[in-house]
């Protein structure tokens, strides 16, 4: 038997013959079966997008059961929804098979958390300033090529570098088949190239360092102001968690964009940095006299004074302090990998 054909909603959305094979048995029960993509996750509510455009969704009871094998939805999900009564928000009841999964690495490297499912694409985001550094770039594509998304790095902000070429070069060794391309998201120059990437049905997510110039990228592949520059918005006045802002953005050429905190936040995902090499560390720093110890100038810091005492190599802290954004981070200009 075989399954009919999808509909072009979907297909923009990025559905295909896996997602199609694996809904089946769902869809073959016809209604109020129907299926989704997760657009945005909240802290006890989803957005999924539908036929309909984006509905808020909650989990049906068994979805909370912990079972083997069962992973709640995340942002990418395509999932199996019940469309109830009118008026009564989708129920969320299964999560469909994922093609590619983003991991983080919590309970020091002793578990792993997916935060996001079926990117395609990846654009890793630097600047030709501070936060060029080729070792850690490199680390993002071994990440992403980990997840089972295809990488591409975007040198942003080229209008401010002196030698554009020299970066580009630079970044050239980060591997042969590596797709490098140099833009200026506040200019609009070089978009061209990054919004041929956006084929309908394809999904791509922005990572990099904080200032890199992610929004600005957003709100020019969008056409229109839905980042926010600077920073991330995550609470409404009453410092409740909104799940208005979408963090998955259809763009008007076709691909999808997710824009997502988690995501962004590279520096958890950066597997090689914050695994099992950050253990000791953090088993210390349950010591630490604050629980929020940045280990930077806090009394009391369990961390530091096991530098001083030789017990934990400088170098550890050093990265560690690098991976959050902490201290001094000197631009690395490497010869060669
Ligand atoms: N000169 C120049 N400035 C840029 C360019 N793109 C972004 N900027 C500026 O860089 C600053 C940071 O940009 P954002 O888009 O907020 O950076 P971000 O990566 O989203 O930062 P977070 O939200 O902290 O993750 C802003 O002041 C932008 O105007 C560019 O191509 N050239
Ligand atoms: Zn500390």
């Amino acid at each position: 038997m075989s399954a009919p054909p999808p509909l072009t909603w979907q297909r923009e959305l990025g559905w295909n013959e896996f997602f199609a094979q694996a809904a089946q048995p769902w869809l073959a029960a016809g209604p109020p079966h129907e299926v989704g993509r997760v657009s945005n996750v909240g802290r006890a509510s989803y957005q999924v997008w539908t036929e309909r455009g984006p509905e808020d969704a909650r989990l049906a009871g068994t979805m909370h059961q912990a079972a083997p094998g069962r992973s709640l939805p995340v942002i990418g999900d395509w999932v199996e929804v019940e469309r109830l009564a009118e008026g009564q928000v989708l129920r969320i009841a299964g999560v469909l098979p994922r093609r590619t999964t983003f991991t983080r690495a919590v309970q020091g490297g002793l578990a792993e958390q997916i935060i996001a499912a079926n990117v395609d694409l990846v654009f890793i985001v630097t600047t030709p300033d501070l936060d060029f550094d080729l070792s850690r770039l490199g680390r993002y594509v071994a990440a992403v090529q980990a997840s089972g998304a295809a990488p591409v790095v975007l040198l942003n902000k080229v209008d401010l570098a002196a030698d554009p070429e020299w970066h580009l070069q630079q970044l050239g060794q980060l591997g042969p088949d590596l797709p490098v391309h140099a833009v200026s998201a506040a200019q609009a120059g070089g978009l061209g190239a990054v919004r041929s990437y956006f084929q309908p049905g394809v999904t791509v997510a922005l990572i990099g360092s904080s200032g890199v110039g992610k929004s600005t990228l957003t709100n020019s592949l969008l056409g229109h102001e839905v980042a926010t520059t600077g920073s991330v918005r995550q609470s409404d006045q009453q410092g409740r968690h909104t799940t208005t802002g979408r963090t998955l953005y259809r763009l008007p050429g076709g691909g999808l964009l997710i824009d997502n905190p988690g995501l962004r936040d590279i520096a958890v995902w950066d597997v090689d940095a914050s695994s099992a090499r950050f253990e000791a560390l953090e088993e210390l720093a349950t010591q630490c006299r604050f629980r929020k110890c940045t280990h930077t100038t806090e009394p009391g810091c369990a961390v530091r004074r096991a530098v001083e005492r030789g017990q934990l190599s400088a170098e550890v802290l050093a990265t560690y302090h690098e991976v959050h954004g902490l201290g001094g981070r000197l631009p690395r200009r490497s010869k060669k990998r």
